[in-house]
Parts: C-alpha cells; sequence; structure tokens
C-alpha cells in the first residue's frame, strides 16, 4: 500500500479558527484542532493569527503537504507599506458603513449600475463600503493604507511570511467577489469601484486560479489560493445540481453553484465567484445561530433547554412571532433594525412559545433567501443544512417545514475546513477537478405533507411575513 498524503484545510470563522487534517486521496479527517476568537465585529487581524497558532500546537500540521485557508468573508485588512496592520480589521457583521452603502449605491446610479458592474449590490457588510467609511471617519488611516486584503488573503500570507515562500499578497476568486471591487462577470478588479470609495484605488492581493499556489513553504508545505468560507464549504460539500446549502453559523448562508450571473437588483442573492470558478449567488443573514444563544439565555437555559422548550410548542407558537433582527439585519437590507416579538398576549407568553418564536424567526428569515433563490432561477431540490445550529434538535424538526423542501443534514463536520482541504489535495495533484471525497449524510428530514401540517406551515410563514410587512413594509 503505498504512504498516506496529508492535506490542511483552515477555516478561519467569526468565532473560531479550526484546523482539519485530512487523508489527501479519501477526505477523511485524521486529527483536528480549534482554538477560540475575541468577540466583536472590529477585531485584530493578529488574534487570527494567535488562534491558528494554538490551533496548529502539538505537531498537528506534521507530514501535511499542503493547506488551504478559509475564511469569514467582507472583512476589510488594512496594511501599510510595510505590510504592517493600520488598524483592527471591520468585518462582515460590522455595520457601521450602512451610510457609505447607501451613498455608494446612488452615486454610481442605482442597484441596478452595482449589479451591472459586479453583480453585487453594496451592504454594509461588502469591503466596498468599509473602505468609504475608512475614508469618511479615519482620513489618517486611510492615508497610511497601502494594500487591502481580506481575512483569509491575510492568514493565507502570514502563513507564508511565517515558514518562507511569500511572494506578495494572494486572493481567489471566491473570497474577491464579496469586496463588490472585483467582479465575477468580468473575472478582473474593478479599481474605478475601489478609488470611488476611498478616494485612490490602492495595492489588491493577486487573484489566483482554483488550484494554483499562493506559495511554498521553507519545510516544502504547498499553499493553495485559499477561499471565503461560503465557498469553501461548497467545496467540502461537493454540491450537485438542486442542492442549495443553508449555513446555520454565526451569519445565516444560503447559497448554490450556478453556471452563470444571477443580477439581483433587489439586492437578497449576491453574485459571488465559486472556488471552482464558476457562480456561488448567495444570501446571507446576520443573525442564525446567535438567535438560539440569545434566546436561551433570554430563557435561563442553554442550547439543548432551548430545544426542549420549542418542541413541546405547536408551530407557529400560538401566535408569537421572532424578527431576528438581534445585531441589525442585511438580508433585508435593514443595519438599525433590532429583534420584535409579534403578536404577544398573556394566553401564549410561555416560555415553550418564546423558544419555538426563535427558531421559527430564524429559519423565516432564511426561508425568504431561499425563496430568493428560487425566484432568480435556482432549483431547489434538497437543502443541505451545515453549521453550528443544525445540530439542534428544534431546527431539524422546524427547518423541512418552514424551508418547504426536504432537509439532507450531512455528517457532523467542518465543511469549510474540509473544503479548504480539498482544495490543498487539488493543489497537491494537479488535474482539471478537484479530487472526488465523499459526503456522508446524518439524516434526511423531509418535510410532512398532511393537509393541517401544509395549513400550519404556512400560517408560520403568513404571520412572519405580516410583522415584516407592517414594521417594514417589505420583504
Ligand atoms: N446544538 C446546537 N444548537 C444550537 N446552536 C448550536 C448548537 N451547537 C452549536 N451551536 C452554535 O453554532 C455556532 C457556531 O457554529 P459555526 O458554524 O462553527 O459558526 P462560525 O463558522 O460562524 O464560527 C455557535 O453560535 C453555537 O452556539
Ligand atoms: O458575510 C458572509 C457571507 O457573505 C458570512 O457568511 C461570513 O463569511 C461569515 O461567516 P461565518 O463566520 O458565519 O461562517
Amino acid at each position: 500500500m503505498g504512504q498516506r498524503r496529508l492535506v490542511a484545510g483552515v477555516d478561519s470563522s467569526t468565532q473560531s479558527c479550526k484546523v482539519v487534517v485530512c487523508d489527501a486521496d479519501s477526505g477523511a479527517v485524521v486529527r483536528m484542532g480549534r482554538a477560540a476568537h475575541p468577540d466583536g465585529t472590529e477585531v485584530s487581524a493578529d488574534h487570527w493569527w494567535t488562534a491558528y497558532t494554538e490551533a496548529t500546537a502539538d505537531g498537528l500540521l506534521d507530514d501535511v503537504e499542503a493547506i488551504a485557508v478559509g475564511g469569514q468573508q467582507h472583512g476589510m485588512v488594512t496594511l501599510d507599506e510595510d505590510d504592517a496592520l493600520v488598524r483592527d480589521a471591520l468585518l462582515w457583521n460590522d455595520t457601521r458603513s450602512a451610510d457609505a452603502a447607501r451613498d455608494l449605491v446612488s452615486e454610481l446610479g442605482g442597484a441596478q449600475a452595482w449589479v451591472d458592474a459586479v453583480d453585487c449590490v453594496p451592504v454594509a457588510s461588502f469591503t466596498v463600503t468599509k473602505l468609504r467609511w475608512l475614508a469618511e471617519h479615519e482620513a489618517a488611516n486611510a492615508r497610511r493604507t497601502h494594500t487591502v486584503v481580506l481575512p483569509h488573503d491575510w492568514l493565507t500570507g502570514r502563513i507564508l511570511q511565517q515558514a518562507g515562500g511569500f511572494g506578495g499578497w494572494t486572493t481567489d476568486r471566491g473570497d474577491a467577489s464579496g469586496t463588490c471591487y472585483w467582479s465575477a462577470l468580468t473575472d478582473d478588479y474593478r479599481l474605478d469601484l475601489m478609488e470611488r470609495a476611498l478616494g485612490r484605488a490602492v495595492e489588491v492581493p493577486r487573484v489566483l486560479g482554483p488550484a494554483e499556489r499562493a506559495g511554498v513553504t521553507d519545510s516544502g508545505m504547498v499553499v493553495g489560493p485559499g477561499t471565503g468560507d461560503n465557498m469553501g464549504a461548497a467545496l467540502g460539500l461537493g454540491l450537485r445540481p438542486g442542492d442549495v446549502v443553508v449555513s446555520l453559523g454565526t451569519s445565516g448562508a444560503v447559497f448554490a453553484e450556478h453556471d452563470a450571473a444571477v443580477g439581483d437588483a433587489d439586492g437578497y442573492v449576491a453574485g459571488f465567484a465559486s472556488a471552482t470558478g464558476g457562480h456561488l449567488p448567495l444570501a446571507c443573514t446576520l443573525n442564525a445561530a446567535r438567535v438560539l444563544t440569545a434566546g436561551a439565555h433570554l430563557l435561563g437555559t442553554d442550547l439543548a433547554g432551548l430545544d426542549r422548550l420549542a418542541l413541546a410548542a405547536e408551530p407557529g407558537a400560538d401566535g408569537l412571532s421572532l424578527l431576528p433582527y438581534l445585531d441589525g439585519e442585511r438580508t433585508p437590507n435593514l443595519p438599525d433594525a433590532t429583534g420584535t416579538l409579534g403578536g404577544l398576549t398573556r394566553a401564549n407568553a410561555t416560555p415553550e412559545n418564546l423558544a419555538r418564536a426563535c427558531v421559527e424567526g430564524m429559519l423565516c428569515n432564511l426561508a425568504n433567501s431561499v425563496d430568493a433563490l428560487r425566484e432568480k432561477g435556482t432549483h431547489v431540490e434538497r437543502v443541505l443544512m451545515i453549521g453550528g445550529a443544525s445540530q439542534s434538535a428544534a431546527v431539524r424538526e422546524v427547518a423541512p417545514r418552514v424551508l418547504g423542501a426536504p432537509v439532507v443534514v450531512p455528517t457532523p463536520g467542518e465543511y469549510v475546513g474540509v473544503g479548504a482541504a480539498r482544495q490543498a489535495a487539488w493543489v497537491l495533484t494537479g488535474g482539471e477537478e478537484p479530487p472526488r471525497w465523499d459526503v456522508s449524510l446524518e439524516t434526511e428530514l423531509e418535510p410532512p405533507s398532511g393537509r393541517v401540517d401544509l395549513e400550519q406551515d404556512e400560517h408560520v410563514r403568513s404571520q412572519y411575513a405580516d410583522l415584516q410587512r407592517g414594521l417594514y413594509g417589505k420583504r
């Protein structure tokens, strides 16, 4: 038998850094490490390096031949001419650039003009809006900025700076497409849009091909291009036509592989690029798994307790609905919104109903994103549900009903990390396609089809939609 070859994938996400070491042929996870990131929407990139170092301590990367990094998308990492950090990174969930987003949209001539340019409508999450905020609020930092990179670009470069082999900053199509100054329509930068935001164009990372090397360390470890975390998850899951991913991490992300741009001037679906050379239309909420932790906290219980309570309530929580905009919201674009509990009466004011409303509210918000993808021509044959909150029993009960599609839960795993590792294996072995790695399923959940069930499910969606419309006048 030939010797086993090892590759590693990193998921440097909002809440933590997870590193998986996989068998390059089969994708089997051999070992893994993790470390926490600090909370907050403004974080020094140095923390990501500290967490990566901690997660890979004690020889985790021994004998690893190639590595790639998947990272939280959009974060603005500013570097001076010596590549030192100018300021803390502003993350995807930092909403201070909401006014900048509005200004940029109107200055270019409206949402359609942005869709024509980069297939995305800027919202506070996107890097271009953070650059405008920097120019308007921190002129000295804006002037010191020589290069702008994304979280995964920074960690990839830092690995090479530390271990030898750094040849300049790099990125990939997937993550670059989340800046709004790189276009998946033309596969090229739109530095005029960066200049519009920041007042001048600065250095940007070189965009590598899907299986191109970012570098090789002194010890001979190949470093892949890496990608955004959602593009990494798509690679890790090996999506087939009809698959739509609903990822319930800090963010709620809904996406599918596509062979063409989507062009959504309503701004629900962003026209991102995939890590394999195609498109990855994606709708993303700021509020997902942490709605459940907040709900549990409110009820004085833990996540298992929240599950028990939610499962003891009837669908629709006896009329109680939650608009889950606890951290503001991005999809729909309501950066200043807060959470709203609607339909509260003395009769329905129970812990069970409140727990149910948290689960249903989080999922109704994401169901709107699934519908937006459907409206843009995505065929939804089944939903692949991943991310921390996919482990919740109540989420598993409610998801197929509210999303209106069969839901499969892959065997629990770090799919962003596995996707990055699959990219690393691809870079190592070459070839037109990434290596075939099988994904096993833990469970398949069919939506109930009885008349009463369907009426209940429709009711859950419509009471949520009524509350939303009443307060904000839109989906
Ligand atoms: N059984 C569970 N029920 C609900 N939420 C869970 C459960 N297990 C983990 N989570 C939540 O999942 C989140 C982490 O998921 P993850 O996909 O790793 O997020 P991220 O990639 O954004 O860091 C945390 O907010 C955690 O509370
Ligand atoms: O902004 C987006 C996608 O557009 C988020 O999905 C981030 O990429 C962060 O993801 P998680 O930390 O929740 O995995």
